[in-house]
C-alpha cells in the first residue's frame, strides 16, 4: 500500500512520544516481543522502539489480504484520522511504515487488553463501572466530534483497556471526517441507530445512539436490539423496541439515561455534555475516568 512520503513525514512530526524526529521507521527501529493478538488483516505484537524504549503494540498487515477485502482507503483514512487524535481514551497511533509485503502501524499499548472478554468474563458491568466507562467515552467521543470526527463504530470490540484502567477507543476503521452530513451504510446492525439502518442522512449523533447501546450492554450484558434473525434486529432498531428486563443491579436512573441517548429523532438525542450532568453518570462515575475494580 503506497501512502504518500509526505503525509507520512507529517505522521512522524506529530508523534512525539515515540520520536520527536521526522524520520522513517523500519521494522529494525523495534525490538519484536510476545504476541498480543490476531485480527482478519494480520497480527498484533509487544514491541518496543530501541531508541526510546517505549512500548508499543505493532500492528502487522497483509497489503494482500487489504486489497483482497478492498479495505486499503478504509485503512488509509483510519490511519489518517487516529494520528491526528489526542485523548486519554482514544489509542494513540504514533506513526506507520511498510514494506513489500505489509504495512505495520505503531499503536500505543493497551496493557488490560479487550474489554469484549472483561464482558464476557462478568456478563455485565456493575453500575459504577458501566459510569465510569460511559463519561469516558463521552468526553472522547465530544473531544472527536469537537474536531468534526463521528466514529460511527462504538461497541465492545473496539475498545481496549489501558494499564491504569481506563477505556480506549482503538479502531477508527469506520469513523469519518466531516463537515457535511453522512449517507453511508456501515458497522454492525446492533449498534447502528435507526437512520443508519435505513441510510438516511446522519451526524455525530449517530455516536450517542451506540453510546446508548453500549451502556445498555455494559448493564445488561447484551444489546438492547439483539434478535435471531437480521431482519427483526433491523425492525426492533428502526421502531426502537426498547425493553428493560427486571434486573435489580440497574437503576431506574440508569434506565432513564439510556432512554434518552436511544431516541429515533438523532436531533432529540441527550448532547453528549448533557450525558455528563446526568444524574446516574454524576453519582456513579469515577471521576479518575479509571475503573480498578
Ligand atoms: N494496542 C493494543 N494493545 C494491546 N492489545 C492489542 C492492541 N491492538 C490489538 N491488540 C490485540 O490484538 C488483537 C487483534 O487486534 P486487531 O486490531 O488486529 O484485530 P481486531 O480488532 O480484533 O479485528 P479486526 O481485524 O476485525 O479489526 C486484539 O483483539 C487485541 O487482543
Amino acid at each position: 500500500m503506497a501512502i504518500s512520503a509526505e503525509s507520512q513525514q507529517e505522521q512522524m512530526a506529530s508523534s512525539e512520544s515515540v520520536a520527536a524526529e521526522k524520520k522513517r521507521w523500519t521494522l529494525n527501529d523495534f525490538d519484536i516481543g510476545k504476541p498480543l493478538g490476531r485480527g482478519k488483516f494480520g497480527h498484533v505484537y509487544l514491541a518496543r522502539e530501541k531508541r526510546s524504549n517505549h512500548i508499543v503494540a505493532l500492528k502487522v498487515l497483509f497489503k494482500s489480504q487489504l486489497k483482497q477485502s478492498q479495505v486499503e482507503h478504509q485503512l488509509r483514512r483510519e490511519v489518517e484520522i487516529q494520528s491526528h487524535l489526542r485523548h486519554p481514551n482514544i489509542l494513540r497511533l504514533y506513526g506507520y511504515f511498510y514494506d513489500q509485503k505489509r504495512v505495520y502501524l505503531i499503536l500505543e499499548y493497551a496493557a488490560k487488553g479487550e474489554l469484549y472478554k472483561e464482558l464476557q468474563k462478568c456478563k455485565y458491568f456493575s453500575e459504577r463501572r458501566a459510569a465510569t466507562y460511559v463519561a469516558s467515552l463521552a468526553r472522547a467521543l465530544i473531544y472527536c466530534h469537537g474536531k468534526h470526527v463521528i466514529h460511527r463504530d462504538i461497541k465492545p470490540e473496539n475498545l481496549l483497556v489501558g494499564a491504569q484502567g481506563e477505556l480506549k477507543i482503538a479502531d477508527f476503521g469506520w469513523s469519518v471526517h466531516t463537515f457535511n452530513r453522512r449517507r453511508t451504510m456501515c458497522g454492525t446492525l446492533d449498534y447502528l441507530p435507526p437512520e443508519m439502518v435505513e441510510s438516511v442522512e446522519h451526524d455525530a449523533n449517530v455516536d450517542i445512539w451506540s453510546l446508548g447501546v453500549l451502556c445498555y450492554e455494559f448493564l445488561y450484558g447484551e444489546p438492547p436490539f439483539e434478535a435471531k434473525e437480521h431482519s427483526d434486529t433491523y425492525r426492533r432498531i428502526v421502531q426502537v423496541d426498547l425493553k428493560f428486563p427486571p434486573k435489580p443491579t440497574v437503576s431506574s436512573a440508569a434506565k432513564d439515561l439510556v432512554s434518552q441517548m436511544l431516541v429515533k429523532d438523532s436531533s432529540r438525542r441527550l448532547p453528549l455534555h448533557k450525558l455528563l450532568e446526568h444524574p446516574w453518570i454524576v453519582q456513579n462515575a469515577d471521576p479518575s475516568g479509571t475503573y480498578r475494580g
